[in-house]
């Protein structure tokens, strides 16, 4: 699988969502601009052990990733989507776009590509508006990878 984080700013979820590609064999991708510094210590900390381990990329906006795998198949996971991540077949390359903590990901880019956005459920409660990053990431991954019998892992 390919993960993508669109402008993530803690470098703790980072570092915990590189733990989860490490132990997937899934590669992660980072889009500009970074909230921190890959040195930062918090990002190393919740995910030093396992940094060599990754396949990681960088890319300056979304649209250099759309370029560079133009036969990509998308899916955009926000908390405003009409179906669920477990509507959705996945395929073993297929990518996984997740938005910023503060933000989520940009409302243009939701509206065009409307059939491709899926959400996790969750209550219905004005105050709970979201999961945590890195948790959303771990839960529609194994999903993912569920679907595909859990691909050599044990
Ligand atoms: C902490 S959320 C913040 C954005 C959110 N739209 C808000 O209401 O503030 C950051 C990212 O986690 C993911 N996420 C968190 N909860 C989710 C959910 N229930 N369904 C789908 N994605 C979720 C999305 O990728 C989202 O862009």
């Amino acid at each position: 699988m390919h993960i993508v984080l669109v402008e993530p700013e803690i470098p703790s979820n980072t570092g915990n969502i590189s733990r989860t590609c490490a132990v997937t064999g899934s590669a992660l991708h980072l889009v500009r601009p970074l909230g921190f510094s890959t040195d930062d210590r918090q990002l190393k900390r919740a995910g030093l052990d396992y940094w060599s381990l990754l396949d990681i990329t960088y890319h300056d906006s979304i649209e250099d990733l759309w370029s560079a795998f133009p036969e990509g198949r998308f899916h955009y996971i926000e908390t405003q989507a009409g179906q669920w991540y477990t509507d959705v077949h996945y395929g073993p390359d297929d990518f996984l776009v997740f938005g910023k903590e503060t933000k989520g990901l940009p409302q243009t880019l939701l509206e065009e590509h409307q059939d491709e956005v899926i959400r996790i459920p969750m209550l219905n409660n004005a105050h709970a508006r979201s999961l945590n990053l890195s948790n959303a990431v771990a839960i529609v991954t194994f999903e993912a990878l569920r679907q595909q019998g859990f691909p050599n892992m044990v």
